[in-house]
């Protein structure tokens, strides 16, 4: 059964295709669900799958992704709000705001929810790193200032970033499970 995939942003896309390749095909389904605001990414999810599954599911399970950046010294902003944020402040300027803490650590966090008529089901995934003035041209969002292990998550390609990535990690969970699920 092909995974549904319920966002608008072809980069989440492109890297579940990668990674659940062999066990699942993944099909983009566009629905602008309703973004609660929360401090929980499992909130938004499920609320988001929940609300899509009613919308634009047809009886048949979707999956909804939300990820944040969550920077130590500002207290954990973005957060929730990373998509506002990159919308509003940009990413060349959240690294602005960075560059004057001497801490310059981060964490991404992206939680799945994958809905069907008996309810939600969520995964997720983390990673931690650092903020750093943008470099690479890969990847999406603010992989340019995101880097784990020397690189920036836009200097990888999408297996790079997949095998050790928020959203890799949450896409391992979940397939171990959709297996099972889909049998
Ligand atoms: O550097 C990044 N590496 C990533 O791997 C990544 N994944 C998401 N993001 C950004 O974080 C916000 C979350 O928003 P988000 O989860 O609501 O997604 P979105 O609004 O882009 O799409 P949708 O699925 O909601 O339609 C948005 O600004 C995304 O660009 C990332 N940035
Ligand atoms: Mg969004």
């Amino acid at each position: 059964m092909a995974v549904r995939f319920v966002t608008g942003n072809e980069g989440k896309v492109r890297e579940a295709r990668a990674y659940l390749e062999g066990l699942a095909s993944v099909e983009q389904l566009e629905y602008d669900y309703t973004e609660v605001q929360s401090d929980s990414l499992e909130a938004i999810a499920t609320h988001g799958a929940r609300e899509a599954y009613e919308a634009v599911g047809n009886d048949e399970p979707v999956l909804v992704g939300d990820t944040g950046l969550f920077v130590d010294a500002l207290g954990g902003f973005p957060g929730p709000y990373s998509a506002y944020v990159e919308d509003t402040v940009g990413v060349e300027r959240l690294w602005r705001l960075v560059e004057l803490e001497d801490d310059r650590r981060a964490r991404f966090r992206t939680v799945l929810a994958f809905a069907d008529e008996n309810g939600t089901e969520t995964f997720d995934g983390s990673l931690a790193g650092t903020i750093v003035p943008p470099r690479g041209e890969g990847g999406f969002g603010y992989d340019p200032i995101f880097e784990y292990n020397g690189q920036t998550l836009a200097e990888m390609d999408v297996e790079e970033k997949n095998a050790i990535s928020h959203r890799g990690r949450a896409l391992s969970t979940f397939a171990e499970w959709y297996a099972e699920y889909d049998e």
